[in-house]
């Protein structure tokens, strides 16, 4: 920001009259100008949008991408509050050094842009709906706009994910379960330039601890008995060029830690009965819920992975300690519960509003989503009543005060034996069912199932 500082005034004398909408970002993707042109376009002003992240002012943005690859991007087609627009991105360099980046988005004359627009409108839905395919395939369905909060606390971590998306760099995201950090993991790869290659998630703790290898690295054709035909690639080969997502990695056994440690440092893999070992060029995400410098402490995980994996981190903070977010997190479930069962239910009583906000939520967002989910099913009117809330929240001992009381531990094994038991129900016993509705693996539920004696 410091070698932007002052040119305001300059900026606005240059560029204030220009019929073009101009906009300067910082190094970090931070916008320090935009001219009045702009703002009128934008539907905003300067005290809105100067000192924020370019990707939370304007949509479809490329200028944190031209900040992090020094490369400038000439005519680029961005689409813009209903229209296409032509954009000029270039970086601005002082002696040798990036300090920011300069964008102008073009208008033609209106008629001639009209008929155009309509024409390239067109073709860019169409193009649209095949990148969308392209995105399910490469396994995201998320971006950081899906990640709702107002609460500072969101909103300070969402502007440090921007500011990191860009780059290589390797990413930690902790929080406890269903805080979001799958979210904000496909977040971060859809902001970054790997963005149109995959994004390759690794549940650690559902794969079992003798495949994870194999599933990891892949293997050739004839490693071992029973291996398939013509080999099978291991998910760090199908992130190539992309992202990979390792979910959990707490979990992972010692001598898989050793491994990947090994491929993060030389980048390169060695499939199991392969010849030598490939290059590789992957992204790596991890996230966890455990404390690992506890695990550290007791030898579980290894110091030199975690040093490799944390390069920055990011902790996504639990629900109960940012209760702004839930009436927009609420209405937000309320509409797509509804929306998915066709059921017309608007509005939740005051007194469950109040529920929500006093309720600890150890299964944070997932477990709001499935309680919202679990009351539209038992409610009758319009409104969910405190009586459609499922029994767990019905509990006073669970609302609030009493249940920090009680170690941590116990209650959110309470909660996810509780959140498995009715799971199963509501799936009327349905396995494949239940995972969905929980969010978690075959083999993870299985185990949870052993653990609380639910078969
Ligand atoms: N801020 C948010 N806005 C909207 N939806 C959210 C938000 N945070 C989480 N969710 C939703 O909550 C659910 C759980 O989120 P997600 O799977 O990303 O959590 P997680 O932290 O990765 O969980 P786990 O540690 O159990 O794997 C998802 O359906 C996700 O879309």
């Amino acid at each position: 920001m410091k070698h932007l500082e002052g040119m305001e005034h300059i900026c606005n004398i240059l560029f204030g009259s220009l019929h073009h909408c101009v906009v300067i970002v910082d190094e970090q993707g931070i916008i320090t100008f935009m001219n009045e042109r702009y703002y009128e376009f934008l539907g905003t002003s300067a005290s809105r949008a100067v000192g924020r992240h370019v990707t939370e002012v304007i949509e479809n943005t490329r200028m944190h991408l031209v900040v992090a690859s020094g490369e400038a991007e000439k005519a680029n087609m961005q689409y813009i509050r209903g229209n296409y627009m032509i954009a000029d991105r270039v970086p601005l360099y002082n002696n040798g050094y990036i300090i920011g980046a300069l964008g102008l988005v073009m208008f033609r004359d209106r008629k001639e842009w009209a008929e155009m627009n309509q024409h390239i409108k067109t073709l860019m839905l169409e193009l649209e709906s095949y990148q969308k395919k392209v995105e399910q395939l490469n396994g995201t369905s998320y971006s950081l706009h899906d990640a709702l909060s107002v609460s500072p606390e969101m909103e300070e971590v969402k502007r440090n994910v921007r500011k990191v998306a860009s780059s290589d760099v390797s990413v930690l995201l902790r929080g406890e379960t269903g805080t979001g950090k799958e979210l904000f993991a496909q977040g971060l790869h859809k902001l970054s330039e790997r963005s149109m290659k995959p994004f390759v998630k690794v549940n650690c703790a559902a794969i079992p601890g003798d495949l994870l290898e194999s599933e990891l690295f892949g293997y050739e054709e004839g490693a071992f008995t029973g291996a398939k035909k013509g080999g099978k690639p291991g998910k760090f080969q199908l992130a190539d060029q992309g992202t990979i997502f390792l979910d959990e990695i707490g979990d992972m056994p010692l001598n898989t830690q050793v491994k990947i440690l090994r491929v993060l440092q030389e980048g390169e893999i060695e499939p199991l009965g392969a010849q030598g070992p490939r290059q590789l060029d992957v992204r790596v995400v991890a996230a966890t819920n455990q404390p690992l410098e506890q695990l550290m402490e007791t030898q579980q995980f290894r110091e030199d992975l975690y040093y490799r994996i944390n390069v920055i981190s990011f902790t996504i903070p639990a629900l109960r300690n940012r209760p702004e977010d839930i009436p927009l997190l609420s209405k937000f479930m309320l509409q797509k519960v509804t929306k998915r069962l066709g059921k017309r239910i608007t509005a939740f009583d005051q007194q469950v509003l109040d529920r929500f906000l006093n309720y600890s939520w150890p299964g944070n967002v997932r477990e709001l989503e499935n309680t919202i989910e679990a009351s539209v099913h038992l409610a009758e009117g319009e409104t969910i009543q405190l009586s459609d809330l499922p029994e767990r929240m019905a509990d006073k001992r669970a609302a609030g005060g009493e249940w920090e009381t009680k170690p941590l531990k116990q209650v959110l094994a309470e909660a996810e034996k509780q959140a498995i038991v009715q799971a199963l129900k509501e799936a009327n016993g349905e396995k494949r069912e239940a995972c969905a509705l929980l969010g978690i693996g075959k083999s993870s539920l299985y185990n949870k199932i052993m653990k609380y004696g639910l078969d």
